[in-house]
């Protein structure tokens, strides 16, 4: 599995080098301040993790890296150079794909269609060239068998897969065209013990293939698995940035239980 993302996986990534650079970001909505002097890298070969409770400024920090909305302040550079991304579009250019957790698949299409969406291989360069179907259901069936995802039938509509096999599809198929950056949006939440190791797995497969993975979460258990590096985001803030030879599991947990609050909450309520 992890050679077959490895062979797709961009001949030109080094690992370490910076992929996405953040400096004092900072987002607005109005009157409400999300975001503030947020200061996050993305090496490649390495996954950084965002951690966060409801409402930290995770989904705001993704949309920004995305191209769904524009950061306020601070800079953010992509391959050494500033960008402000003004759509989604923007950002794919760069190389950087986004993985939803509510995945941005359509249920009712078949798995090679949502496999190709928005890429189709067409019969001819011209702009109305028929579809290539059988191409297209060839490759995707290929390509998943190689990563050790296994649909019963590549015409079978996505929906009906389980929602770790969703997100593996999900990632595959960035990986396939070519991502350099992969953000993954809480992409174990919804999902029980061993559809999560699953995704883990495929998650540190496309970092070990270069790939620079933005990993967001609120289990620090998952995070520590596979993260490389460390941020806790509280109320649009950072609270915490550690390399993982600076903090361990106990520490996370516990910063993310919100160790104090928890100290205090626990003394009200035994009053
Ligand atoms: N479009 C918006 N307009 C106004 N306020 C917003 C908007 N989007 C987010 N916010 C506010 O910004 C803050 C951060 O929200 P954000 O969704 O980024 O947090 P989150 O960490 O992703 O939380 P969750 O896990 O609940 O999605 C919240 O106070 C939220 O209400």
């Amino acid at each position: 599995m992890t050679d077959t993302i490895a062979e797709h996986a961009d001949k030109d990534l080094t690992a370490g080098a910076p992929l996405i650079q953040m400096s004092g970001v900072g987002k607005v909505y109005g009157a409400i301040r999300a975001l503030e002097g947020i200061d996050l890298r993305v090496n490649a070969g390495e996954v950084t993790c965002v951690l966060g409770d409801n409402g930290a400024g995770k989904s705001t920090l993704i949309k920004i890296m995305s191209g769904l909305h524009s950061h306020s302040e601070g800079t953010f550079t992509v391959d050494g150079e500033e960008v402000t991304f003004g759509s989604p579009r923007e950002s794919l250019a760069k190389g950087i794909a986004t993985v939803y957790q509510d995945l941005a698949v359509v249920g009712l299409m078949e798995v090679w269609r949502n496999f190709f969406l928005g890429s189709e291989i067409r019969k001819g360069n011209y702009p109305l060239a028929p579809l290539d179907i059988k191409a297209m259901k060839r490759i995707a069936d290929e390509e998943l068998q190689k990563m050790g995802i296994h649909v019963k039938d590549i015409d079978q509509p996505i929906g009906t897969l389980s929602g770790g096999q969703r997100q593996c599809v999900a990632i595959a198929r960035a990986v396939y065209f070519g991502a350099r950056v992969l953000i993954l949006d809480e992409p174990t939440a919804a999902l029980g013990v061993k559809q999560s190791g699953v995704v883990l797995k495929y998650t540190a497969a496309a970092r070990d293939a270069g790939l620079g993975v933005v990993f967001i979460t609120h289990n620090p258990h998952h995070a520590y698995l596979v993260g490389n590096h460390f941020i806790i985001l509280k109320l649009g803030r950072r609270v915490l940035d550690r390399k993982r030879s600076e903090v361990s599991l106990e520490e996370l947990t516990a910063e993310m239980a919100g160790g104090q609050e928890l100290a205090e909450l626990a003394h009200e309520l035994k009053r």
